[in-house]
Formats: C-alpha cells, sequence, structure tokens
C-alpha cells in the first residue's frame, strides 16, 4: 500500500482530520498545537499529488521560512512524495520571485534588471542608510528597517491615498530605497513577494497560467505570511481556479512586527465556498501541559489530550542571571532530565531561548562541558540555508550514519530543486545534473575528508549552478563560501565530513533553538531559559507587543510531549550593567499562581 495510504489510516478516527482528508474545493484548517496539521496538510497533499494531479500541473505548497519547509519537506517524503516531480515547494518569497516575477515581469511591463537578482543583505543596507539618509531622521538602519518593512508590506497599493496619507517620510524613504536597489541591478525580498502581487493583480493571464500550473495551492502557518501573501492567495484562489488548502493557527502568530496579522486567516476560513475545519485534540503533549498552555494562553480552546501521559512542569529560579541560568541548564538540568528519564536521547530536548544572546551562552557551556549541539538563530557561526542543510545531509549520507541518513533520491531531488531554484528544470538538463551529483557525491564518499577540501571539491564541479544561485539565492552561496572559510581558518579546522555530519542534529545532539525557529518542531523535554519580565515580554512593550510575547511563550511550552522547565532569574540587567528586579516572566508567575508548576530554587 502507498505509505501516505497507511498514515491516512491513523487519520481516519478523528473526525474533522478525515473530513479534512476527504474535503474537495478551498479548505482552511484552523488549530492548535499538536493537533496534526502539519501530518493532515502532508497526507491529503500526498493524495492530490497520487489521484488528482495530471502533468505537467504540480502543487505549490508555501511556507514562511526554511525551517518550515525542510519540516514539510521530511514529512511528505515519510509518506512516500517524490516532491520534485509533482510539487514546488518553499518560501513564498521563492515561489513569487521563480513562479510569477521572472516569467511575467516583461509581460507585465515592469522595468526590472535583466537578468533579475536578489541584493544580497548588505547591498539591501548599503541602499536602505542611503534612502534614510536622504529623507531620513537620522536613524541607524538596523533600529529604523524593521518599521520600514511593516509600512512596505501592509500598503499594496500605491495608487490609494494611504501610501502617503499615513507616513509620507517613511513612503518616500521606501521608493528612494527601491529606486537604489534597482538602479545596482537587484529586487530584495520584499520586492519578490510586492512584485508578484502587482502582476497578478493587473494581468490576469498571468493569474490564469499560474493558476492552470498550481491548481492546488497549500499554505502551511498562514497566520506567519502577511498581507502580500494574503493577496496572492485572493488572486489565484479566488479570482482565479486554484483551489485552497491553508492551514494554521492564529494562537501561534508570532510575527506581527513582520505585518503579519492573525485575523486574515480567520477572515479567509469565513469566505464562502470555504470550508472551515477546526481539529480539537492535541496528540503531543500532557495533560498538565495541556492545561498550562491553556492558561499562558489566557484562553478557553477546548482542545483535548489524546496522550495518557500526565507531563510535568518545574520552574527553576538562578540568582546569579541570565548567564548562570544557560550554564546551569546544560551542566545541571539536562544531565538531571536525562536521568529521569531514561531511554531519553539528547537530540530529543530542546533548550529554547528568547534571542540569539542566550543562544551564545549556551553554546559556550556546551562546548565547555563537550555536550554535542546544534544550534539554531541568528546567531549561529554560519546561517543553515537551503544549501547548507543540503550539505549536511549530505555529509550524513557520505558518513553512512543510517538512522539519519536521508533517503538517495531525495537527496539528488533537492539538489536539483537548489540548483533549478525551487521551479523545473528542463528534463534533460535536469537528468545529468543528477548524474552529476551522483558522481560527487559517490566519488568524494570519504568520511575522513577534511571538510573545506570536500566543500571545495563541490565548488569547483558546480561552478556555472552556484553562479546563476548568486542571482536568485545570494546567501546561500555566501553561506557555503562562509563554510569553506570556517572549515580552512574559522573554528571548523580541522573538522573532517564525519564530523560535519552531526552539524544538523542527531539523535545524540541537543537542539538549541530561539522559541521563534522552534515553531513547528516537536521534543519530548523543553527547558525555556531566560523567562525574565523585560525579556518576555519586553520591558514597556505595547498591549500588542504583550499579546505577540505571550503567544510566542505559548508556542515555545506546546513542543513539549513530557516534561518543560522554565529557567529564571527575577532580574534583568540593562545596557549601562542596571539591575532590575521585576521578577520572573507573567506568563510564569500567572502558572505559579495557579499551582500547575512544581518550583525549585538554586
Ligand atoms: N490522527 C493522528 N493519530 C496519531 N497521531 C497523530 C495524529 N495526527 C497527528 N498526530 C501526531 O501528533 C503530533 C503533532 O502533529 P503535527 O506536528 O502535525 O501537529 P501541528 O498541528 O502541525 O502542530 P504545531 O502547530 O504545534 O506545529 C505528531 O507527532 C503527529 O504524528
Amino acid at each position: 500500500m502507498n505509505s501516505f495510504r497507511v498514515a491516512a489510516q491513523e487519520l481516519h478516527p478523528n473526525k474533522e482530520q478525515w473530513q479534512a482528508y476527504e474535503s474537495q474545493g478551498h479548505l482552511v484548517v484552523l488549530a492548535g498545537p499538536g493537533s496534526g496539521k502539519t501530518k493532515l496538510l502532508a497526507v491529503k497533499l500526498a493524495r492530490i499529488a497520487e489521484e488528482e494531479l495530471e502533468p505537467p500541473h504540480r502543487i505549490a505548497c508555501l511556507t514562511y521560512n526554511n525551517e518550515c519547509v525542510s519540516e514539510i519537506r521530511k514529512r511528505l517524503v515519510a509518506v512516500g512524495v517524490r516532491l520534485e516531480e509533482r510539487f514546488y515547494l518553499g518560501t513564498v518569497h521563492s515561489f513569487c520571485l521563480s513562479e510569477i516575477v521572472r516569467p511575467f515581469a516583461r509581460l507585465a511591463g515592469l522595468r526590472l534588471p535583466s537578468p533579475v537578482r536578489v541584493a544580497p543583505e548588505h547591498i539591501q543596507e548599503k541602499c536602505m542608510q542611503a534612502a534614510i539618509n536622504r529623507f531620513g531622521r537620522g536613524q541607524d538602519v538596523a533600529w529604523f528597517r524593521p518599521e520600514i518593512d511593516c509600512y512596505r508590506r501592509t500598503h499594496l497599493n500605491r495608487d490609494r491615498p494611504d501610501w502617503r496619507g499615513e507616513d509620507s517620510s517613511l513612503a518616500s524613504i521606501i521608493e528612494e530605497y527601491e529606486r537604489l536597489l534597482r538602479a545596482d541591478g537587484f529586487v530584495d525580498f520584499d520586492d519578490m513577494v510586492l512584485l508578484a502581487v502587482q502582476i497578478l493583480e493587473k494581468h490576469h493571464v498571468a493569474r490564469r497560467a499560474v493558476s492552470a500550473k498550481y491548481p492546488t495551492i497549500a499554505v502551511d502557518e498562514y497566520q506567519d505570511l502577511g498581507l502580500p501573501l494574503h493577496r496572492i492567495v485572493e488572486l489565484l484562489c479566488f479570482q482565479s481556479a486554484s483551489r485552497l488548502f491553508a492551514v494554521g493557527d492564529p494562537d501561534q502568530s508570532i510575527y506581527g512586527f513582520t505585518g503579519a496579522r492573525p485575523e486574515m486567516l480567520l477572515e479567509l476560513s469565513r469566505r464562502i465556498g470555504v470550508t472551515p475545519v477546526r481539529l480539537k485534540k492535541n496528540y503531543r503533549s500532557g495533560q498538565s501541559i495541556l492545561a498550562a498552555a491553556e492558561v499562558a494562553l489566557g484562553e478557553s480552546r477546548g482542545y483535548t489530550g489524546e496522550k495518557k501521559d500526565v507531563g510535568r512542569l518545574e520552574a527553576r529560579q538562578c540568582i546569579g542571571g541570565i548567564e548562570e541560568q544557560c550554564s546551569a541548564a546544560i551542566r545541571e538540568i539536562v544531565p538531571a532530565l536525562m536521568r529521569l528519564h531514561p531511554g531519553l536521547r539528547l537530540g530529543n530536548v530542546a533548550i529554547l531561548y528568547p534571542s540569539k544572546k542566550e543562544g551564545e551562552y549556551l553554546a559556550e557551556a556546551c562546548r565547555a562541558s563537550s555536550v554535542p549541539f546544534v544550534r539554531n538563530d541568528r546567531g549561529s557561526p554560519y546561517s543553515r540555508t537551503r544549501l547548507i542543510r543540503w550539505l549536511e545531509d549530505a555529509a550524513a549520507w557520505v558518513a553512512g550514519r543510517t538512522l539519519m541518513t536521508p533517503r538517495w533520491e531525495d537527496l539528488l531531488d533537492r539538489w536539483v530543486s537548489l540548483c533549478g531554484h525551487g521551479g523545473r528544470l528542463e528534463h534533460q538538463k535536469a537528468i545529468a545534473l543528477r548524474q552529476r551529483v551522483a558522481r560527487f557525491l559517490w566519488r568524494n564518499r570519504m568520511p575522513g575528508m577534511p571538510l573545506c577540501e570536500w566543500i571545495a571539491v563541490l565548488i569547483e564541479g558546480f561552478e556555472a549552478e552556484l553562479s546563476e544561485m548568486k542571482l536568485n539565492a545570494p546567501d546561500d552561496v555566501a553561506s557555503l563560501v562562509g563554510l569553506k572559510e570556517l572549515a580552512l581558518n574559522g573554528f571548523l579546522q580541522g573538522c573532517t565530513v564525519l564530523g560535519f555530519a552531526f552539524a544538523g542534529g542527531s539523535p545524540d545532539t541537543l537542539n538549541l533553538l530561539t522559541l521563534h525557529s522552534s515553531k513547528g518542531l516537536e521534543f519530548e523535554v523543553v527547558v525555556m531559559v531566560g523567562l525574565d519580565e523585560g525579556v518576555i515580554p519586553r520591558y514597556k512593550a505595547s498591549a500588542r507587543g504583550v499579546a505577540e510575547a505571550r503567544r510566542l511563550f505559548y508556542v515555545g511550552l506546546t513542543r513539549a510531549m513530557r516534561h518543560v522547565v522554565f529557567v529564571y532569574s527575577g532580574f534583568t540587567v540593562d545596557q549601562w550593567g542596571r539591575k532590575h528586579r521585576n521578577g520572573p516572566s507573567r506568563f510564569v508567575r500567572e502558572l505559579l499562581g495557579r499551582s500547575l508548576v512544581e518550583v525549585r530554587r538554586d
């Protein structure tokens, strides 16, 4: 039997999951953490691919970032999908660039640089700083940029009076920024989506062509995707012929600062012609964790737990401050958890934290105690782009680690997809590329080979593809070059391919992640550090900021299956070294007040 049919049998006892699985037409699944949204998405898309799709039609499966793409990829591959044949799986940005902007920009009369190149981060910053200086308020890019980005993403129609009316100086800075970027021959990430909206709005031919190619458009984590994507969905699914399958949870909306609004998913679910499905069962967490999650959210959602396990929550105060919290997490808390849960492996433990600063302390503590770890935050020494994730998996294949070895076919497919930027390469070209990468992997199947040499051979063998990739995904290529440098002269000096095989995580590698990047994942045990008032929520946060911080705390807590440990100091220290004794985060205090958590002190 096809593996998706086996997985579908698991959905059968759950009435709502089954209804969604069997539904025809537009479908919006609204559901809480651990309710099986991603599982349902994978199984249903596998079914559509198998039973309904006629080549050359494809399914677009879009989501917010590369973390989520990687999670969905794993799930789809697990139910037997051959992705590259029938799917576009990627971020909304890459879909917009390769499937809408590139093919239709000329038809739409957009005057874009040719070829369309995506600006690397430093070029964006340079142009943004120049625009701010010209019209500006004297601010630094890092400080001002979130406000600019948010304005740009939430004012889609620049012909309307509110484009200038609401904040004319922001509008001028954005226009100047875009002019400078184009003059240098670039577009940026927001451009990809904004230009795609423009094209689809004004040109029904483009709408129809995209819909014809993608009769099904699936969107995961819809609540985080913002107004431009919402508009694209409206245009392709309600003003053209694509069928929508959206899943999300407004309670897990944690990217409000980028312009995302949880209301859009609710609005979508109420549209005529859309079947809304609410999933009520939680398959992930023990009962007490579920009860705490409801208190943390401050709303009763009526989710019922399917797990018999009670679950356990503890709070621990470390009076020495954030560095001590991080070192206690590694030296004491994690070892104690491993003793408490026989059979638990480090790969099933996650330490979650608010920002990269804590990631730094935790990584240091891991190194000091020789604990293997994988770190996912913006402060990681190299960024885990799609290309680097592929490299980690390729290294795992070379090293022959049975448990983590990715499927051979999937490895080849992903390389083709990376080189084809998610779109479909011409058949012969794709076959040739698969053969070349297969040859590269077999010829260099040497676990003891120095990582820098292995990367150098890859770069040399795929020079043309990588220089093409630079146009579309410059940060991917930069991450590869950066990694080679680290392997040559940096902290990965002397690292072999075998050593690197563990870099992406393994059953025996501790997971260090920001709360944001933990979204969509699950672990047996979760330790949350940095839970002090003033950090989460931030000092002087607005009402909206507090609500978003509450959802972030909720996301972290609901990653756990069996055991959660909250760690705090009860004070924070500001940049001038002053101590602020504001106690633990109000979200922890609320749980302590309801006696849902066992308390431990240093
Ligand atoms: N019908 C089912 N029977 C048994 N297990 C299920 C079922 N549906 C989902 N699960 C399991 O529940 C867990 C959570 O599922 P999944 O990750 O798909 O939830 P989710 O709704 O996407 O969660 P989140 O929003 O927190 O990311 C997974 O381990 C999954 O295998």
